[in-house]
């Protein structure tokens, strides 16, 4: 259970004088005093607690892991998330310092079970792991554990554990290993060799298993060496390096463009004034953004400073790593989740203590525990993976605003397609506008071609993914040795029916937003006003049969492809290929070593690539995310089809780029076909301003959920009576409903969404409803309160 308040403890005397606010203890906590990790966050004399006060067991850190700011960020973020504070505060740090904890049971009376006997037979305390044990053996133990026969225990590992590896040292002089070399067999040529060898070692020292490598010896004749008191074997903590210096060549800064010069002069600046100061740099793709980036990045260094840049998890490229690792050398970090615990806690360390001063990673490097940063990036700033989808939940782009006010920072949000929030708050002169138009060399965008599939479909077999047009583009490449993008759009896989005849797609009669198929209950229901109505067996449009769920596989299309050019050299990057640690960045290695033709992947290979000999970039299917009923459905497709038409010709050939829709005629097509953000930024204002959206509206989601749908239903009209009296009559609740996949894991949700402006008691109310969370949780019922939340449906 959470339980979201500080607590006092004792200091023994032993600690008096180590201990500090930031660091990590073990403390005896609840009735049975079991030990649990605690931080401190704040020391004082005397005390007002009236109880007994219990005394902090032992200290986890020897200096504080938690800094002033990391402290005072977690407060903040608790209360601008709607979150606990402990949630927050473990949010700080990498996953390996969080606390694991394991259930122990302790054999005290021999007297049980044979089954519970041979349990213990290896050793009277058992870490028990409840997904591995069988249930009927559980059962017995449990009983014998109410008989007193066996205890259980809470233990808590701390997994902040180093990497160590043995190396090998010298333990005798040179005289020594003569008279010891003298007295060996010839014959006993591995000893012979391991003592040429330590002879030649002198002071330094070689790894074990180097040195196995290096001579072909078995550990055995280490162990031998070591009884005859030849060598030594020393434990040492290693580093786990995230990545190779070597692997990387060093870059120099390029030559600016007269336009990139423009934008840089502004934010540096700005860094020289050391002012809180925050810009969109919305530049088309391949106009150069990364060089901007690397540059003021040099100028914060050299100012003395740090620098903070995120990417998305899926832009974190082998050639976005070369970039920063290039210029910037052994000073990098990195942070993403292709890192092991140990390799990520390790980069986290050398942020922390100074050796590394820039940091790049996904969503969570925000937190990076980075002192006197000077600059923070984020680039595609649009993406909306730098929200966390549990609690707490942030925007990372909220966090870098907090960051940049306490270090009184640059904070540069770059983009090719700025979310719709933030270009509005550059038009308002909330952020400082900044505008690259042009790509790099003035190379032109490429042109984009909108096959109608409606049309399309019917010239071809209906089950086949490619149009004539596509075909003949794709033929046309392979012959010129170029290189292909193909997208197959999987958002929204199978959810929402359209007809194959006319493109319609189902609305709901209340709302512009489109019905959510839902197969358990085989309907069509509205998310956002609880509409809903049979499956139709005819199109309302046309009337045509021909409607279906909507979606394809990658897969599916390989297979196609091999069937159509059977020469063609395909590489496949969708969850399932990337799925292995390291897959994602092999898959563009082969692909920018020219080791194969075409590049068929999901949403994953749709930004940050520059690979120069792509000319061609085709979108096998563009609407399913149009067919989301999320009012983000056509920001997100604009945004998308932009970023993957970016792709092609971006150096000295021409790209050319091909949609395949069955909605040609919708703005975030035609415009996309365009590349033309600004225009699409004034429409869809205009539909968000009619339709009572952000940015015009600030929202808040509210989640109820519990394995019986009753009792989430329940909860979240009680939370809707309880908001709507708080609210002024100028906000809106839509909802409540069931969300759009109602039940996950037999876990029922339904949810609520406030739409507002202003209202002075709604954080009240919601901390209110947080606060009473736990007493919910007790009765399984869980709530969330989500900000500004990503995810309407
Ligand atoms: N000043 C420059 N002189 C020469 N080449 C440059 C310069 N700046 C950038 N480039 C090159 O131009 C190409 C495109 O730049 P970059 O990848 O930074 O574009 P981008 O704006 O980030 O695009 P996207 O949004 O599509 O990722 C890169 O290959 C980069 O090396
Ligand atoms: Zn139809
Ligand atoms: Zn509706």
């Amino acid at each position: 259970m959470q339980t979201d308040k500080p607590f006092v403890y004792q200091i023994p005397p032993k600690f008096e004088d180590m201990i500090q606010v930031g660091m990590r203890v073990s403390v005896p906590f609840g009735n049975g005093n079991r030990l649990i990790q605690g931080f401190v966050i704040g020391l004082k004399a005397g005390n007002d607690f009236s109880g007994k006060i219990k005394e902090i067991k032992s200290l986890i850190d020897v200096e504080p892991v938690l800094t002033e700011e990391s402290i005072a960020l977690a407060k903040w973020l608790a209360h601008e998330t709607y979150s606990f504070l402990i949630s927050c505060l473990q949010v700080m740090l990498p996953s390996a310092m969080r606390a694991k904890y394991y259930k122990q049971l302790v054999l005290v009376d021999d007297a049980v079970d044979p089954a519970v006997k041979e349990y213990f037979s290896s050793s009277k305390k058992q870490i028990l792991n409840e997904d591995k044990i069988d249930p009927a053996l559980l059962k017995q133990l449990m009983a014998a554990r109410t008989s007193g026969k066996i205890s259980l225990e809470y233990l808590m590992k701390d997994s902040l554990v180093e990497k160590k590896v043995q190396v090998i040292l010298n333990n005798l002089t040179a005289k020594s290993y003569k008279i010891e070399k003298d007295k060996l067999r010839a014959n006993a040529l591995n000893l012979n060799r391991l003592l040429d060898y330590l002879i030649k070692l002198g002071d330094s020292a070689i790894e074990q298993t180097m040195l196995e490598q290096k001579l072909g010896i078995t550990s055995a004749v280490i162990k031998n060496a070591e009884s005859k008191n030849w060598l030594k074997r020393k434990a040492i903590v290693k580093r786990r390096a995230a990545y190779k210096q070597s692997d990387f060549v060093r870059t120099t800064p390029k030559e600016l463009t007269s336009a990139q010069k423009d934008v840089i002069v502004k934010i540096n600046n700005s860094m020289d004034e050391n002012k809180e100061k925050i810009f969109l740099l919305e530049g088309v793709t391949g106009s150069g953004k990364t060089e901007v980036y690397l540059q003021a990045m040099a100028k914060a260094l050299k100012k003395g400073k740090t620098a903070l840049m995120l990417v998305p998890e899926i832009a974190l490229t082998p050639q976005m790593v070369k970039n920063v690792v290039g210029r910037f050398g052994s000073n990098v970090a990195l942070l993403h989740s292709g890192l092991s615990e140990g390799e990520r806690l390790d980069e986290w360390r050398r942020i922390q203590n100074g050796r590394a001063k820039v940091v790049v990673g996904a969503r969570s490097a925000i937190f990076a525990p980075l002192k006197k940063i000077g600059i923070i990036v984020i680039d595609e700033e649009h993406e909306a993976s730098y929200k966390q989808e549990k609690m707490p939940r942030y925007h990372a782009i909220e966090v870098a605003k907090w960051r940049a006010r306490y270090h009184n920072c640059s904070l540069v949000l770059g983009s090719a397609t700025p979310s719709l929030e933030s270009r509005a708050r550059a038009q308002k002169g909330v952020y400082e506008w900044l505008h690259l138009s042009e790509r790099i060399n003035k190379m032109p965008l490429p042109e984009v071609e909108l096959i109608d599939m409606r049309k399309a479909t019917k010239k071809i077999d209906d089950n086949v993914d490619f149009s004539t047009e596509l075909r003949s583009e794709i033929a046309l490449r392979l012959k010129r040795k170029e290189q292909i993008i193909l997208m197959l759009n999987r958002r929204g896989y199978s959810s929402f029916m359209m007809c194959r005849d006319c493109g319609e797609v189902l609305l709901c009669p209340n709302c512009d937003i489109s019905l959510t198929l839902h197969l358990d209950s085989r309907s069509m229901k509205c998310h956002y006003c609880g509409h809903e109505e049979k499956i139709p067996q005819k199109c309302p449009n046309c009337g045509s049969n021909k409607i279906r769920y909507y979606g394809t596989g990658t897969q599916k299309v390989e297979q196609e492809l091999q069937n159509l050019f059977p020469k063609a050299r395909v590489l496949r990057m969708d969850v399932d290929t990337t799925r292995r640690k390291g897959m994602h960045a092999k898959i563009l290695k082969q692909f920018g070593e020219k080791k194969a033709d075409i590049l068929l992947g999901t949403q994953m290979i749709a930004k940050g690539l520059d690979y120069p000999d792509v000319t061609l970039v085709g979108v096998l299917n563009a609407d399913t995310a149009l067919g989301l009923a999320d009012f983000r459905a056509s920001e997100r497709t604009f945004q998308l089809l932009t970023q993957v038409s970016g792709r092609a010709g971006r150096a000295d050939k021409e790209g050319k780029v091909i949609i395949q829709t069955f909605n040609p005629e919708h703005y975030a097509l035609q415009l996309a076909k365009k590349q033309d953000y600004e225009r699409f930024f004034v429409r869809e204002m205009n539909v968000r301003h009619q339709n009572g959206y952000p940015p015009y509206f600030y929202t808040v989601q509210i989640t109820a959920s519990a394995k019986e749908e009753g009792l989430a239903a329940k909860k979240i009209y009680q939370i809707y009576a309880e908001i709507k009296s708080s609210l002024s009559t100028k906000s809106i609740i839509l909802g409540p409903t069931p969300k759009a996949i109602m039940r996950i894991n037999n876990q029922f949700y339904y949810q609520l969404i406030i739409k507002y402006k202003k209202e002075l008691n709604l954080d009240a109310a919601l901390n209110t409803i947080l606060q009473k969370s736990q007493k919910d949780e007790r009765q399984g019922i869980l709530i969330s309160i989500d900000k500004e939340p990503l995810n309407f449906i």
